[in-house]
């Protein structure tokens, strides 16, 4: 009888993609995912908007002008961007792709546009949409938030309509009307897809051959 004493090889880390439109609670789904799954690592992305009380350079995100948003797209350093609602945000390139080496999963915390154009680059990455209740209620967060000026708000949920219609593009869509209950589902995701079969079996080929 042979024996094989091969370890299963580390696998690369899952891209995860979660987006919604503006309100529905993608910060918070995250700020509660990082203390339940502290194992989850969070791209911070660079933007052109201004920062908002309480937002930390390099924690928040990396607050630049356009013209060194600009720079940025130039020299090859964003894994994608988009413009939304008069602002650049965009995915620092080179943070995402040594985590995801190394194995960990990393989560990109970004508008449906952007999330486009990572499904061209990375299909094998996995797409959460969060849904509002309603979108009274998706109002109603947006401004009891407090954050934005009523022109803002009024363009953001001109935005979500659309945002919602993109859907159709993503894995799987998840309402966020309690943050817990999305937090357990975002988990039972990653847990099935780390266990799909078109993952591990690439990594057994040094058992079974090719
Ligand atoms: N494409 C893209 N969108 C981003 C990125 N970072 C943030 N966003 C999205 O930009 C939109 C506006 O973000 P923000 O101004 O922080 O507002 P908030 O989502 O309401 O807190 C949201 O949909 C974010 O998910 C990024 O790196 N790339
Ligand atoms: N499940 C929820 N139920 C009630 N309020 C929520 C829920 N999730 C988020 N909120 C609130 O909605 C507002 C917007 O949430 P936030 O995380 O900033 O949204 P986003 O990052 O998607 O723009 C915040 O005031 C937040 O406390």
């Amino acid at each position: 009888m042979t024996s094989n004493t091969n370890t299963l090889e580390r696998d690369r880390g899952i891209l995860i993609v979660l987006s919604g439109p503006s309100g529905v609670g993608k910060g918070t789904v995250c700020s509660a995912l990082r203390k339940i799954s502290p194992e989850l690592v969070y791209s911070v992305s660079t933007t052109t908007r201004k920062p908002r009380e309480g937002e930390v350079e390099g924690v928040n995100y990396f607050f630049k002008s356009k013209d060194q948003f600009e720079q940025l797209i130039a020299s090859d350093e964003m894994l994608e961007y988009a413009e939304y609602v008069g602002n650049y945000y965009g995915t620092p390139r080179r943070f995402v792709e040594e985590t995801l080496a190394s194995g960990k999963d990393v989560i990109l915390e970004i508008e449906v546009q952007g999330a486009l154009k990572v499904k061209e680059k990375f299909p094998e990455a996995t797409f959460i949409f969060l849904i509002p209740p309603s979108l009274a209620e998706l109002e109603n967060r947006i401004v009891t938030r407090g954050t934005e000026t009523n022109d803002i708000i009024r363009s953001r949920m001109s935005v979500a309509v659309d945002e919602i219609r993109l859907m159709r593009h993503y894995d799987y869509g998840i309402v966020n009307d309690e943050v817990h209950k999305a937090c357990s589902k975002i988990q039972a995701i990653l847990m099935a897809e780390h266990c799909k079969c078109d993952r591990i079996l690439p990594r057994l080929e040094q058992w079974i051959g090719e």
